[in-house]
């Protein structure tokens, strides 16, 4: 399987090269942006090239088959066994201020979350409604991409998961490290979830071809180019 560098901005400015799938690349697009890709690395100027994640480096069917309902049918053993952990406790107060924003601005699925007083188990409850309904609507938001990751980590740890990457990605990250040029990650995915997917491959260790990972929190792509610029 090979993978869908359909979208690609050389911005004339810039040495780095944003790569981004859309969801139904076109062939002939597809054809013309790879043949843009290898003129752009080939003519030197290009230092560094950024990848997001799903149908660029990975199959979509990999985040919306395999990670996304994992950690859906896996949010409330989550929740149960971490509760009273630091890390929860950060996750927790995260969806929480998320869903008092949904609830005022009436967002689908948003159920209000009740005070710690009111048990465990209630509070458990209505956190993976909430977290059921961002995951069903695909939500990209700090709060949901934070648990996910937090989540995926038992999965990689225990090997339920492995990270699915492309089979022309591990030679083409080996070819840019080998000729200088650095490779990021940017993906709505957390910073923590994608060391785990590019750490655990089914092609191994990658991550010693990547030189850095930006989620969401950093803004949108086109301030990770401005960022990547200054350095
Ligand atoms: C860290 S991988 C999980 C990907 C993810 O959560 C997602 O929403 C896909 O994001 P992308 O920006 O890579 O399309």
């Amino acid at each position: 399987m090979r993978s869908h560098l359909s979208s690609i901005s050389l911005p004339s400015h810039s040495h780095h090269i944003y790569a981004r799938s859309a969801t139904q690349p076109g062939a002939q697009n597809k054809k013309k942006l790879r043949a843009l890709i290898r003129i752009a690395l080939a003519g030197t100027p290009q230092r560094s090239v950024v990848l997001d994640i799903e149908g660029t480096t990975s199959p979509i069917s990999f985040v919306t088959d395999v990670l996304f309902p994992y950690a859906r049918d896996n949010v409330r053993t989550h929740l149960d066994a971490t509760y009273s952990t630091r890390e929860t406790k950060d996750d927790i107060a995260l969806l929480r201020a998320q869903v008092e924003q949904d609830l005022a601005e009436g967002v689908p699925g948003a159920v209000p979350v009740p005070p710690d007083g009111a048990g465990k188990d209630r509070v458990v409850d209505a956190l993976v409604a909430n977290v059921e309904a961002m995951i069903a609507a695909d939500r990209k938001i700090t709060s949901l991409k934070q648990l996910q990751g937090h989540i995926w980590r038992t999965g990689f740890e225990c090997q339920e998961i492995k990270g699915v990457v492309f089979d022309d990605v591990p030679p083409a990250l080996e070819r840019w490290h080998a000729s200088g040029i650095k490779t990021y990650i940017y993906s709505s995915g957390s910073r923590e979830a994608q060391r785990l997917i590019f750490g655990n491959t089914t092609y191994g260790d990658l991550r010693r071809h990547l030189c850095g990972f930006f989620d969401a929190t950093i803004g949108y792509a086109v301030h990770l180019v401005s960022h990547l610029s200054a350095h």
